[in-house]
């Protein structure tokens, strides 16, 4: 009898031992799911993406950029999460209605634009006599893309080249490695292009503009450190058209928007760029769309002081929110023209409202 109850404690020992270690060894893979993993957004090639080699020195595989339907991974949108949450309750009542107002305002879309949003949806609902949670979230959906979809988002061209294209924004959002993406990207498509290093604040801006030149094979003007911007833009309109060149992308240094006496600096620019020139045809404000709700105010100050044209929407790989692209199309009709998603020489890519609303509520657009 002893011996049996020995043989049974051995093998429950065994047993129960193994199957211990095959639930320890499974519990790092459980863990990936939903985390990094599963979210990990799709490396997808945008249509009409520049086909450019691998950015890293020594690279061999091509850099595959992001669409922007891959941008935002799909746990990390807030809005999206919220709206899932919801089309779960399956119940149209005024606490979902406040729980919509609560998810748009929390996404950066800023309270009027959020109010105003949830009341035109749901006015549409009621008069349509919708029930569904679903497609009340539909119409959510329609409505938001065709707040961003009336605008002209390609590039200004001048009458004659080059097009001058000036970029303007506060420290540190993008405004260099965005000339950078930019100046590939046209040159990909066969467009000649000088870059203008008219950061001349920021000691290693020039050379940050003349690596990102060289990987796309365009010209950089530079100056002296400390050197006014002014004449250093106004040196590489000269050249872009001695050379022939279709666009110059003119750098300037970061500044806050309630700085006179910077805002007033933009102005210079833009007067001697126009002695040069006889048209700037852009003026491109770079946000950084992880600041938020402050990118509003930014766009304001810069759109009253540098008849700002377009905006490019860098990081937004780097936030789950995004909402702040309606509010500056709403709000100051503004057409945002680029968007950053990431570090690399292909990672920015023309905005797309469609692509960008399925994004940012959580699907993927058709
Ligand atoms: N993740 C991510 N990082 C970006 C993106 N765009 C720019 N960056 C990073 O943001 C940082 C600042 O970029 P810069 O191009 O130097 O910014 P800037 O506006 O020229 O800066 P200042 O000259 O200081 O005003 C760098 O580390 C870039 O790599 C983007 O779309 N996504």
């Amino acid at each position: 009898m002893s011996i049996v109850l020995a043989v049974v404690v051995v093998v429950l020992v065994v047993v129960g031992g193994s199957a211990f270690f095959v639930l320890r060894s499974k519990k790092p893979k459980a863990m990936e799911v939903g985390t990094e993993t599963e979210t990990k957004p799709a490396l997808k090639s945008p249509a009409g993406a520049p086909s450019l080699e691998g950015e890293e020195a020594g690279s061999k595989e091509p850099v595959i950029s992001r669409g922007l339907d891959g941008s935002l991974p799909k746990s990390r949108s807030l809005l999206g999460s919220a709206l899932a949450r919801m089309r779960a309750k399956r119940a149209l009542g005024e606490e979902f209605w406040v729980e919509l107002e609560e998810a748009l305002i929390l996404s950066d879309l800023g309270l009027d634009l959020s109010v105003d949003l949830v009341e035109s949806v749901r006015n549409k609902v009621y008069k349509e006599g919708v029930t569904a949670t679903d497609a009340a979230l539909e119409m959510l959906r329609e409505e938001m893309i065709e707040r961003l979809d009336h605008s002209n988002r390609d590039l200004n061209l001048g009458d004659a080249p080059p097009s001058v294209v000036l970029f303007v924004g506060v420290n540190g959002v993008g405004k260099t490695t965005s000339i950078g993406k930019l100046a590939a990207l046209l040159s990909s498509e066969g467009k000649k292009v000088v870059v203008a290093a008219g950061d001349t604040f920021r000691a290693a801006a020039a050379e940050q503009l003349e690596m990102w030149a060289q990987r796309s094979d365009v010209q950089v003007v530079k100056g002296a450190s400390g050197a006014d911007p002014a004449s250093v833009v106004f040196d590489a309109i000269s050249h872009g058209a001695a050379v022939g060149a279709d666009f110059v992308l003119a750098d300037t240094a970061g500044r806050l928007q309630n700085r006179q006496n910077l805002m007033d600096e933009l102005k210079k620019i833009r007067r001697v760029a126009e002695k040069a020139s006889g048209t700037v045809t852009e003026v491109l404000l770079v946000l950084d769309a992880t600041t938020g709700q402050n990118g509003l105010l930014q766009a304001q100050g810069f759109a009253e002081a540098a008849s700002v044209t377009g905006v490019i929407l860098t990081k937004l790989d780097g936030t789950a929110k995004g909402g702040v692209a309606f509010a500056i199309e709403d709000k100051l009709h503004i057409p945002i023209k680029f968007v950053g998603l990431g570090e690399g020489i292909l990672d920015l890519v023309p905005f797309d409202p469609k692509a960008f609303v399925y994004e940012i509520t959580g699907e993927v657009s058709q």
